[in-house]
């Protein structure tokens, strides 16, 4: 059942900080200068003087102590006079530094890192996430100073099982694993693309509160089909063609069943994959491993939660999504997921001869069965003629006589193209069968976007609901009104998708908890929201969202009796939880930066 009213957990005040009280003491088993160069346990000029005696850092420190406070002030001050000495440069240059400066600090001091990341995390998603973090990746052999994460390379088939304990940590909760064959709309970035899951993870950290000693960056190098790349000297991955076929797949099984064994309870979120495997490793250890596709199942949910407020922005009972006209322009792994879970919701709602009206479209135009050759995974979406021809469409039908042919009720790309809603395509939307027709551009980053918000309510109308999947600024549109511009980004839901699941000791990440996942996000914003073009709550609240969406993913793993508990929480505890109690559980496994007294151990 789709639940609309806030539950009473949610009606809580939307804090920004959890677990603030005295932390515990925190083991080190190094000395000295040693601690200064460990960005997990360096507090920089933080150290208290006792501290410096018992660690061995008298002399190696300025003396004087400053606190956390301070420290934290000073950054954001010098993030201040970075933000007002380059205002009106290029704005690629502007992002980079704000990048770097966030990225050193990250290098250096982890604590104070995710504390002004959770604290600011308005003004800095868009850095250490879409936008700016694709325009890192295109970088990133030439900003490459030291490495985060783990690289596995086809160079390291057979070694895998012993690599993995290379890496320091002991436990590991959350793994985030990208070939670099889709950087969001960037295409094949090879090695570069570790960005993305160091990007994704630090949404983790800053959304869901999982503990960054726990998270794990992996990049699996395979080669690239970049040609640009194999000929740039400075890049730094396996200057090959990509692995393909069964060669490509023993790579990626190696690296599975080495995480699994070293780390059996670890969550594996597959990201940026190119779409033939994105469906096919979700398919091979979707049952086996406890993981997820972001671009595919996160995407969806996502989506899906703000079509569902497209149809209250209408003011239509739910119900009647099954009547909603939508069209998605790119049938690739994120549009099929999208349509694949659109379609379930409608046939939970509707009786079983109610055929959705989806239309798709990808690079060739409107998707029929006439098509020579159809992707199996986009085949279920493909129009018959006969649906068809009473709206004077065919095969390949281009974007503008779709819209204009279809009026739907729904716009919606993830095409990865910049700009392929043009004027044309927006001015068609006012003829929409919606009184409020939506216009989502999903594609990151900002340059990949379908269309700007601005163009989206200078074209399309006023009345428009808007959501992109890069941030673009409120539209002011004159005598006090504003054009509200949502962020429609998995990063709503990954977050809460992975702690959930973790919680919850679930074997596996099942579609139902997937759907709770989207439900809960749905059911977060009120209708006085929704009349205000409202889709999404907005990115300061995020660990609150999390907290709800991990709860929710938690009940439904406990529900079809897959969670197997973690730590000293079983299934039976999990199961006499009440919502409002498993929102708190959540809450209460959130880490939380604070400097810990360090003490020392040999
Ligand atoms: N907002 C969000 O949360 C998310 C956004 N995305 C974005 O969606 C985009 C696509 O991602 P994937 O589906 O994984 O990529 P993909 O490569 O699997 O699919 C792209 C699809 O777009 C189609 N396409 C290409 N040119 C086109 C054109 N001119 N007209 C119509 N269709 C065209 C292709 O034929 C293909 O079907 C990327 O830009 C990505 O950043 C992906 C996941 C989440
Ligand atoms: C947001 C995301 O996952 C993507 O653009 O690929
Ligand atoms: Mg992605």
């Amino acid at each position: 059942m789709w639940r609309l009213a806030r539950s009473a957990a949610s009606n809580l005040p939307r804090t920004r900080r959890f677990s603030t009280s005295i932390p515990g003491p925190c083991i080190v088993h190094k000395r000295g200068a040693d601690i200064l160069h460990d960005p997990w346990f360096n507090k920089d000029t933080g150290f208290p003087l006792t501290e410096r005696d018992r660690l061995g850092l008298r002399g190696l420190l300025p003396p004087r102590v400053i606190s956390f406070e301070q420290q934290y002030a000073r950054f954001m001050e010098s993030y201040r006079s970075l933000e007002k000495n380059t205002q009106g440069q290029d704005d690629s240059f502007v992002s980079l530094a704000k990048w770097r400066i966030l990225n050193r600090l990250h290098d250096r001091n982890e604590i104070l890192y995710y504390r002004v990341l959770i604290d600011n995390i308005e003004d800095f998603a868009p850095i250490i996430y879409t936008p700016t973090v694709g325009l890192v990746c295109q970088n990133y052999s030439g900003l490459f100073r030291r490495p985060r994460g783990m690289y596995f390379s086809a160079k390291d088939k057979g070694e895998m099982m012993s690599m993995i304990y290379n890496w320091p940590g002991h436990q590991v909760d959350m793994i985030v694993l990208t070939d670099g064959s889709r950087i969001l709309g960037l295409g094949d970035l090879g090695v570069q693309g570790i960005g993305i899951p160091i990007g994704k993870l630090d949404m983790y950290v800053a959304a869901a509160g999982i503990n960054p000693q726990r998270i794990l960056p992996v990049m699996l190098d395979v080669g690239t089909n970049n040609q640009k790349l194999l000929e740039n000297r400075l890049y730094l991955g396996l200057r090959q063609p990509r692995l393909e076929g069964e060669e490509y797949l023993s790579i990626v099984d190696e690296f599975m069943e080495a995480i699994h064994a070293r780390w059996p309870k670890a969550i594996v979120q597959f990201e940026d994959f190119q779409m033939k495997w994105a469906f096919e490793t979700l398919q091979r250890y979707r049952k086996r491993f406890c993981m997820f596709n972001d671009d595919i199942q996160g995407t969806a949910g996502v989506a899906l939660a703000g079509l569902l407020g497209t149809v209250r922005a209408q003011g239509r009972p739910l119900t009647d999504f099954v009547n909603q006209k939508i069209v998605v322009v790119g049938a690739g792994s994120a549009g099929l997921g999208v349509f694949n879970m659109a379609a379930q919701a409608v046939s939970r709602m509707a009786a079983a001869e109610t055929h959705p009206q989806f239309f798709l479209l990808d690079k060739d135009g409107l998707i029929t069965t006439e098509r020579k050759v159809v992707d199996p995974a986009a085949a279920p979406f493909a129009k018959a003629p006969g649906e068809i021809e009473g709206l004077g469409l065919r095969e390949g039908a281009n974007l503008v006589e779709v819209v204009k042919k279809v009026k739907p009720h729904v716009l919606l790309g993830l095409s990865g193209v910049g700009g392929i809603f043009n004027e044309q395509v927006l001015k068609a939307m006012r003829e929409s069968d919606s009184p409020k027709p939506a216009i989502f551009a999903m594609s990151n980053p900002t340059m990949n976007a379908e269309c700007t918000a601005v163009d989206a309510f200078n074209h399309a109308g006023e009345n428009i609901v808007f959501a992109s999947g890069s941030p673009f600024k409120n539209i002011d549109l004159g005598n006090g009104k504003v054009g509200h511009v949502n962020q429609a980004n998995n990063m709503y839901l990954f977050p809460g998708i992975g702690m959930g699941a973790l919680l919850s000791g679930a074997r596996l990440i099942s579609d139902g908890m997937l759907q709770a996942a989207s439900e809960c996000l749905a059911s977060y914003i009120t209708d006085e929201e929704i009349q205000s073009g409202i889709l999404y709550p907005p990115t300061r609240s995020i660990r609150d969202i999390t907290a709800e969406v991990g709860a929710a993913v938690v009940q439904a793993a406990v529900a079809e009796e897959l969670a197997e508990g973690r730590c000293d929480v079983g299934p039976r505890e999990l199961r006499q939880m009440s919502k409002e109690e498993t929102v708190e559980y959540v809450k209460h496994n959130m880490w939380y930066p604070v400097y810990s007294p360090l003490v020392h151990e040999k």
